[in-house]
């Protein structure tokens, strides 16, 4: 059995080669002629996986080791009759670390507290909820936009974009992109949201480019409107607008789910996933595969304060290490793919271990994700 794999997905070749014969290739462009006797497809969100690629090929299964789907025609591959499994909530740690760490330098940068400010998250599914999950443990006010879910009767206070818009200082995204239907999410931050968001907000897309209208975008910075933004994805990709690029706060190329264990757990989902599809039922322990981490253990003496979560976050990712790499080579050809490709190893808060000898810093930190123990001090 062949198994075509991307080449940017950890730990592929190790377990995939359980089952079959492994091929990794690039995922954008595929090659394409290498499905012609391929049984399973295993992608990333670069690959559009549809008719056009797989009408008359053998392949069976197609796995996307990512939590987004819109580059997967999964109405096709039903009526076609192959199986196909995505990996849902694989990196949303990874992207609200993403988040945590473009807004506390944002907070540094322009002296703001991050408990003074109400941050309204769109989208509350893996991503949204864990956000908002953090920032409350921190103390920060959320307000949540979720019509599936409030239509679908689940808990939580779900409110209309229209008020986040008027009542957040900072307005997140986090929803899927849908081209069309009852939620459509193309646009959904179009002109008229953009113009209304209060002077010196902050808008953060670390979901899909499309779904903020970039061009709108551009145009109210360029008219001087009050805004700070951060961008990871971009309409389109790979090719962003360079000037809108040269407007915003942080930009970076689609990296914000790019842990380690964010990708290695995207790669084991799809891997138990097709292991079950062909009824060789197997399950992978992440921490079997994970190396262990640069910083290992720390410790910090006294409270907790905004200035030393600062720190503990940047030690283990500071945005700005992907922001300056994409400056410097936008609008080159096949380099946002490179960056992505390339990507230096990135960790989640959880590897770091950190004594504390005040018992509420140890409590607030176990709550935000990191390792953290209380240990007095003698
Ligand atoms: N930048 C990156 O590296 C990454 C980007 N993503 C993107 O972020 C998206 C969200 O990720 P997850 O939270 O894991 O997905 P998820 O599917 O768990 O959550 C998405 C949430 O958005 C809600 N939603 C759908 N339509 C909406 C609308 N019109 N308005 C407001 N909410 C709406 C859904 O009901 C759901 O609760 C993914 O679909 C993917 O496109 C995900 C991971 C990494
Ligand atoms: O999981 C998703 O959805 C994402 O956006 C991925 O983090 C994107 O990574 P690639 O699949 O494009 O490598």
């Amino acid at each position: 059995m062949k198994i075509l794999v991307d080449e940017n997905m950890p730990y592929a070749r190790e377990l995939f080669s359980r089952l079959g014969d492994v091929k990794a290739v690039p995922g954008r462009p595929i090659p394409e002629q290498e499905l012609n006797d391929a049984d399973a497809l295993m992608v990333r969100s670069v690959t559009k996986v549809n008719a056009q690629l797989l009408e008359g090929k053998p392949v069976r299964f197609v796995g996307t080791a990512t939590a987004g789907t819109d580059h997967v025609d999964d109405a096709w591959l039903a009526q076609a009759g192959i199986g196909f499994s995505a990996a849902p909530g694989c990196n949303a740690i990874a992207v609200v670390e993403y988040v945590f760490s473009a807004l506390l330098l944002l907070a540094e940068r322009d002296g703001f507290t991050l408990t003074d400010r109400t941050v309204g998250i769109v989208g509350v599914g893996n991503v949204g909820s864990r956000l908002q999950a953090r920032l409350e443990a921190l103390g920060v006010r959320t307000l949540l936009c979720d019509p599936p879910r409030a239509d679908r009767g689940d808990d939580g206070d779900f409110l209309p974009l229209e008020t986040l818009v008027r009542d957040a200082d900072i307005l997140t995204f986090h929803t899927p992109l849908f081209k069309d239907g009852p939620y459509k999410t193309h646009h959904l931050a179009d002109e008229a949201l953009i113009r209304s968001l209060k002077p010196g907000a902050i808008l953060i897309n670390a979901c899909r480019g499309p779904v903020v209208d970039n061009a709108a975008l551009l145009a109210r910075l360029e008219a001087g409107q009050r805004l700070s933004v951060v961008l990871d994805v971009w309409e389109p990709e790979p090719d962003l607008n360079l000037a809108l690029l040269a407007r915003v706060d942080i930009g970076t190329a689609h990296i914000a789910g790019y842990t380690l264990e964010g990708k290695a757990r995207g790669t084991t989902q799809v891997f138990e996933a097709f292991s079950e599809f062909i009824g060789q039922r197997q399950q992978v322990a992440l921490d079997t595969l994970l190396p262990a981490p640069a910083f290992g253990r720390l410790t910090l003496h006294g409270p907790l304060d905004q200035a030393t979560l600062k720190s503990l976050v940047h030690l283990v990712y500071d945005v700005r290490r992907d922001d300056a790499p994409l400056r410097a080579v936008a609008g080159q050809a096949g380099e946002f793919d490179k960056l992505r490709k390339h990507y230096q190893e990135r960790r989640e808060w959880s590897s770091l271990y950190i004594q504390c000898d005040d018992a509420d810093a140890a409590a607030l930190l176990a709550k935000l994700g990191f390792n953290a123990v209380h240990h007095p001090a003698r």
